[in-house]
């Protein structure tokens, strides 16, 4: 009954088989014996056609060719069934995929007659496992090619999977970390606390996003973007964490360098405060290293500038040290010009001569790198010194830093050695490298704020060189300007600690001397002479320059330094008129003076400006020494002052010189000069001319020949009588209008006469080129003729001079008959002087005229007077 049951049940199914699966049977040798229509319909075989094909004519070329398809009928002939997912052919050439059981059928012996198979089409399935397979190496890839290191790990933050790139990163292997937690691994040094708030955000199902310093296997240490998302299972517990790292280093190395820099310049902080907030920031990024930054100036040597974590007494030992081969690390990198690693400073030949200086501090190894300037020359450098010998020297991370910091420092140097130069442009003088006036001004201040405090004196030296102009003026302005910085040089040679000195302009140079007793000043200002008249060679020439110094001492002279610099000038006046090379203390009897001299100048201007009188001309006779007849008159400035009465024309001549007034003085004297001879000869006195004292710079002026013309003409003269006397000064005039003027004057026929002749220029060769008429002997000769031989013999000389030359030759300041005498005998054609009359007004001179019996009065009518008025 059972067996009869198995039977049944067999057949059951069998047919229940045969309506779903597809069902063949192949002999040993793989012919078809019997297909089901669904095993035909899923080959595509007709009935027909079925019966004569053979297994291989389903199965695909590749598996033909392998050796697993006859293996697999030899299993199957011996016994053994076979299961799997098998590619197969149709008969028309697509291809399918069986889920197949092959199974031996045996006879009652327990042979095998022949090979049942039992298949399901699993194309469909078998196309879409294809499909996520692909999906998934597509995903793998991404995953193990990207830079990104990427890891997954579970709710209990144990790492699961980590990519290729995370083994490249951070040098540890899948199995190396499987199990760790991802922050134990990676950033040690974050605290406890936060490792719970950043579980406490993925728990909660929210991403975390951080930028964090995270080490590697080898120390190596990485700037990360670290992004931490939860990933929920189908009931939305937290199950996974997929973390990804973005190495940002350089760029964040850049950010916070660059911001912090740039911020700290923005603030205009000073180089030094730039460059150790560099050294503290790379330190913060990299604990095993110290940062040290040094200038190379243009000389070649190191300064410190920035190492806050290396003692100060280090640093100061480098500071002057020349750079060169065998410098330590730094010196022979700016030398090189390229980076210098020392592993091992205790036996590296680099470190020879400073090893003693750092070994004691702990360094063992130190890398520097050259700093370059804009022309690529090392401007600095910028080194890490290493303590740990186990730490990796000149690591890529701090390769990475060093990049970065380089070109901040290389910024920072360049930008202050930019504010330098325009500090140098702003404050000092550009000739000397003195500071200048507003730097000179702004640290006498300084000077006397502290004097102040402290009851302190401070003098301040004026200081002027003496007849540089003629230096300036003969050598030449750049033999001149040689000079001035000769000078700059010899008084900072003697500047003490915490004085001060500065060019003002031209040839005046200041220096404030701090607490300054009179014997400490006393002591400068004679090594500052000493100094400043020590032979000087400029160019082939040898000189010997001094100075006029005027002081004024603070607080007794002035309380301001513009006060105290004013006295010092008036003080350095007194200096220069009492001769050269001398000194002045300002006095107040010098301010009386000055005062004086300043109301006096006000006063001048006013009177040469307003039609009061209170200058007028006197007149003094020259006279014909054969005739005894009037030769002419010269006319000499008198000025009466409204309080002061007469003022001598020695003491306001120089001030109308310098306050600018000579030339206005000179143009007023020509006018009534010529107007005075005018009337003179419309009051029929017979004046033959006038002579006008012009000092050079009415030369300067082109419009003076035809101003004297029409004064001329505006009075009824001719060009012979009027007579300009200049003094050998012009000699020195550079003005380039001088000479054309004294020229058009000449051709206009006005006679040039040389004042004071014999006092002054050496090479008497100027007189072939200034066309004068008459020399005037100067007084000095005349009064010592009675007595002197060589005035006796000089005043002849002068005269054969002048009469070998066809110019008339007037003595000057013949006060005694006996010089009226000598003179007449030497030949003497005119003589003017006290003898025969003191400069007088111009009635007076008519008065003198008529107790001269042999000058003949002439009728006004003789004279042509055009224009009295003009
Ligand atoms: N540029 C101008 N210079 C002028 C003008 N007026 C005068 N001066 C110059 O001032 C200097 C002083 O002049 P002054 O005090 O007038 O002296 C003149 C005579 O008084 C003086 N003199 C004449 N004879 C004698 C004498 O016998 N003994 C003696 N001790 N002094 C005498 O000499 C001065 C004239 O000198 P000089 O001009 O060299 O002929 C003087 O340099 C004037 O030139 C002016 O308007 N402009």
């Amino acid at each position: 009954m059972g067996e009869s049951e198995d039977v049944h049940t067999q057949v059951t199914r069998f047919k229940a088989l045969d309506r779903v699966m597809a069902l063949a049977e192949f002999d040993l040798d793989g012919r078809l014996l019997h297909a089901n229509p669904n095993y035909r319909q899923l080959l595509q075989l007709d009935q027909t056609a079925s019966l004569a094909v053979a297994h291989r004519d389903f199965c695909p070329p590749a598996l033909l060719a392998s050796a697993a398809y006859p293996a697999m009928w030899e299993r199957l002939r011996n016994g053994q069934a076979f299961s799997g997912e098998v590619e197969r052919v149709r008969s028309d050439g697509s291809r399918c995929w069986l889920e197949a059981t092959y199974s031996p059928a045996l006879d009652e012996h327990g042979r095998v007659t022949h090979v049942v198979k039992v298949a399901s089409d699993v194309t469909d399935r078998h196309t879409q496992s294809l499909a996520h397979q692909a999906y998934v190496e597509r995903l793998a890839l991404v995953a193990d090619v990207s830079d990104t290191a990427i890891i997954i790990s579970d709710a209990m933050s144990r790492i699961l999977f980590v990519n290729r790139g995370f083994s490249r990163m951070f040098g540890w292997s899948l199995a190396e970390v499987q199990g760790r937690a991802p922050i134990d691994l990676l950033a040690p040094h974050l605290s406890a606390g936060f490792a719970e708030h950043y579980q406490a955000a993925l728990r909660a199902g929210e991403p975390v996003v951080r930028e964090e310093i995270v080490v590697g296997k080898n120390g190596q240490r990485y700037w990360s973007k670290v992004l931490s998302n939860p990933v929920p299972d189908g009931d939305g517990a937290w199950q996974y964490t997929v973390t990804t790292l973005t190495d940002i280093t350089t760029s964040k190395m850049h950010e916070v360098l660059q911001r912090r820099v740039l911020e700290a310049m923005a603030r205009d902080c000073p180089l030094v405060e730039v460059l150790e907030m560099v050294c503290e920031e790379v330190e913060r990024m990299a604990p095993e290293v110290t940062a040290s930054v040094l200038e190379v100036d243009a000389c070649g040597k190191l300064h410190p500038l920035a190492s806050p974590c290396l003692p100060a007494s280090y640093s100061m030992q480098l500071d002057g040290v020349p750079i060169g081969p065998c410098v330590g690390s730094c010196g022979t990198a700016a030398w090189r010009n390229e980076p210098v690693v020392v592993h091992d400073i205790a036996s590296d030949p680099l470190w020879q001569d400073f090893k003693h200086l750092i070994l004691p501090l702990g360094y063992t190894a130190c890398w520097s790198t050259p700093i370059a300037g804009a022309e690529g020359k090392p401007i600095g450098t910028f080194a890490f010194y290493y303590r740990d010998p186990s730490t990796v020297v000149a690591s890529a991370y701090h390769q990475r830093l060093v990049d970065t910091c380089i070109d901040l420092c290389a910024l920072a140097l360049e930008r202050e050695k930019a504010r330098s130069r325009i500090r140098q442009l702003a404050f000092y003088d550009g000739l000397t490298g003195l500071p200048n006036r507003s730097l000179l001004l702004a640290r006498a201040e300084q000077v006397l704020t502290s004097a102040t405090t402290n009851h302190e004196r401070v003098a301040v030296l004026f200081v002027d060189l003496d007849r540089f102009k003629q230096v300036n003026d003969s050598m030449g302005h750049p033999v001149g300007d040689d000079l001035l910085c000769a000078v700059a040089e010899r008084i900072k040679l003697v500047l003490r600690n915490g004085d001060t000195a500065g060019r003002l302009s031209g040839d005046e140079f200041v220096l404030v001397l701090s607490e300054g007793d009179a014997e400490q000043v006393g002591q400068v200002i004679e090594r500052l002479q000493e100094q400043l008249s020590a032979p000087l060679t400029l160019g082939d020439t040898s000189m010997v320059i001094s100075a006029s110094i005027g002081v004024a001492m603070f607080p007794d002279d002035g309380r301001d330094m513009e006060t105290l610099l004013h006295r010092a000038d008036m003080a350095m006046y007194q200096a220069k008129s009492a001769g050269r090379g001398r000194v002045s203390f300002f006095s107040s009897e010098m301010n009386r003076l000055a005062q004086e001299r300043l109301a006096l100048e006000k006063a001048l201007r006013e009177a040469l400006h307003s039609e009061r009188g209170c200058l007028h001309l006197h007149y003094q006779p020259q006279v014909d020494l054969k005739t005894g007849s009037l030769y002419g008159v010269e006319a000499l400035a008198r000025w009466t002052h409204p309080t002061l009465g007469m003022i001598a024309p020695a003491r306001f001549i120089p001030l109308a010189e310098e306050c600018g007034l000579i030339s206005d003085l000179g143009r007023w004297a020509l006018k009534e000069a010529c107007s005075q001879l005018a009337q003179w000869r419309a009051q029929g006195l017979e004046v033959p001319a006038v002579a006008v004292n012009l000092s050079p710079s009415s030369f300067h002026n082109l419009d003076l020949p035809r101003m004297i013309s029409a004064t001329l003409d505006c009075h009824a003269l001719q060009p012979q009588d009027l007579t300009l006397e200049l003094t050998e000064s012009i000699l020195l005039d550079t003005n380039p209008s001088t000479m054309q003027t004294i020229h058009a004057v000449h051709a206009s026929g006005v006679r040039l006469s040389m004042d004071d002749f014999g006092t002054g220029y050496s090479s008497l060769s100027y007189l072939r080129r200034l066309p004068v008429s008459e020399l005037k002997l100067d007084r000095s000769f005349v009064s010592d003729l009675e007595h002197d031989e060589a005035a006796q013999a000089l005043s002849r000389a002068i005269l054969g001079i002048g009469q070998s030359l066809d110019l008339t030759v007037v003595a000057e300041g013949v006060e005694t008959q006996v010089q009226h005498v000598m003179l007449r005998d030497q030949g003497y054609p005119v003589a003017q002087g006290y003898l025969f009359a003191q400069p007088m007004a111009p009635q007076d001179l008519a008065q003198w005229l008529q107790t001269q019996s042999h000058i003949a009065p002439q009728t006004a009518e003789k004279i042509q007077h055009k224009n009295r008025d003009c």
